[in-house]
């Protein structure tokens, strides 16, 4: 097959950030037609109020032309108010809540220390039916990096789960074989993100022959059988998984530090880079069922009604290596591998 005509994609993970940053990444996702916007700014969107004036700020910095929906979430702290929460909800202004266990990866200082103390607004949120994002793992110290994901479900996310059946949860950027098989065996109200990244590369991206920071992100990237586990769950068609490309820009001067932050800048080539997987795992027909399909239907959502052609061009197709922002440079996602597919509307293989 050499061009695939999918319905507009969405990207239910995605980090803008703000100010001279968000201007310079929002075009990068101009393929997706809506994004879930993470909140986890410097200063958290935790209410109603924080996220109405984020929103404006995202459309103020749309350029010309850009059609683009930001559904917004709320950064849940031990002290959000479940009347805000509601009343966010009610407005159509909010999707999802988004959990961050405290101290689990970039800006979640803020987050949540004791789940506890969060239990009233999540019973209201299943109570009117308002998803849970979760980055899904453990901050224990004791807890190997690498298996943090998987402690995760075991210690917090079933337990979660048992005691409130009817709160609808996204495990978002799952990275393991565990995490799969997990959301594979649930029963109902579980759905998983999956990025770009983690189906492009295993860890000896990252590690081998040198130290490579710009594949530095959390959850970790894993093993070469978990990144499998990965590619079979995006590529079923099962309903419960669908993209997420936890695009996540930070500066290279922030990124190739002696302390580096966690994040990869995928947006401005997810989709060449997911027709790459799927034509490998020999499932481009399932491609629009993973980006455009099984995100709506999980959110309750319409997809949309535009379409996109992927090309596959004989030549490999060229991406800048970094984009500028008043911030500093920031670096693309390297998929190691040359990409023959590219949008239609991308001429010479630029990004939109
Ligand atoms: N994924 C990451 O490594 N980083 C994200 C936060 C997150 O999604 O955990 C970021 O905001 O930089
Ligand atoms: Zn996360
Ligand atoms: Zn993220």
């Amino acid at each position: 097959m050499t061009r695939l005509t999918i319905k507009k994609p969405d990207d239910w993970h995605l980090h803008l950030r703000d100010g001279a940053m968000l201007e310079a990444v929002l075009p990068h996702s101009a393929d997706f037609a809506r994004a879930i916007i993470m909140p986890n700014l410097e200063r958290p969107v935790v209410t109603t109020a924080d996220a109405a004036a984020y929103r404006d700020r995202i459309l103020a910095a749309l350029p010309e032309g850009q059609a683009f929906t930001p559904l917004m979430t709320l950064y849940l702290t031990e002290s959000t108010d479940p009347d805000d929460v509601e009343a966010g909800f009610r407005s159509g202004l909010i999707t999802a809540v988004k959990l961050y266990p405290a101290g689990a990866t970039t800006n979640s200082q803020n987050g949540v220390h004791d789940l506890e103390r969060v239990y009233p607004v999540l019973e209201r949120m299943a109570e009117i039916g308002l998803p849970l994002c979760v980055h899904g793992e453990v901050v224990d110290p004791e807890v190997d990096i690498f298996d943090r994901e998987a402690v995760f479900i075991e210690r917090v996310l079933e337990p979660l789960r048992r005691r409130i059946p009817d709160l609808k949860v996204v495990m978002e950027h799952v990275t393991t074989q565990d995490a799969v098989e997990y959301v594979q065996a649930s029963e109902r109200n579980l759905a998983a993100t999956i990025t770009v990244h983690h189906l492009m590369v295993n860890r000896n991206a990252m590690l081998a022959g040198g130290i490579r920071p710009h594949y530095y992100c959390l959850p970790i990237i894993k093993r070469e059988r978990h990144r499998q586990a990965l590619r079979v769950a995006a590529t079923s068609g099962d309903q419960r998984f669908f993209l997420g490309t936890d695009s996540a820009p930070h500066t290279d001067g922030r990124k190739l530090s002696s302390c580096g932050c966690a994040g990869v800048f995928s947006a401005p080539l997810a989709l060449p880079c997911l027709a790459h997987v799927f034509e490998e795992c020999d499932a481009l027909q399932k491609l629009e069922a993973f980006a455009s399909l099984n995100g709506p239907i999980w959110y309750g959502l319409p997809s949309n009604d535009e379409s996109v052609t992927l090309v596959r061009h004989d030549e490999p197709q060229a991406w800048p290596e970094r984009i500028a922002s008043a911030d500093g440079p920031v670096t693309l996602f390297d998929p190691t591998v040359p990409l023959h597919w590219a949008l239609e509307t991308q001429a010479g293989g630029q990004p939109g």
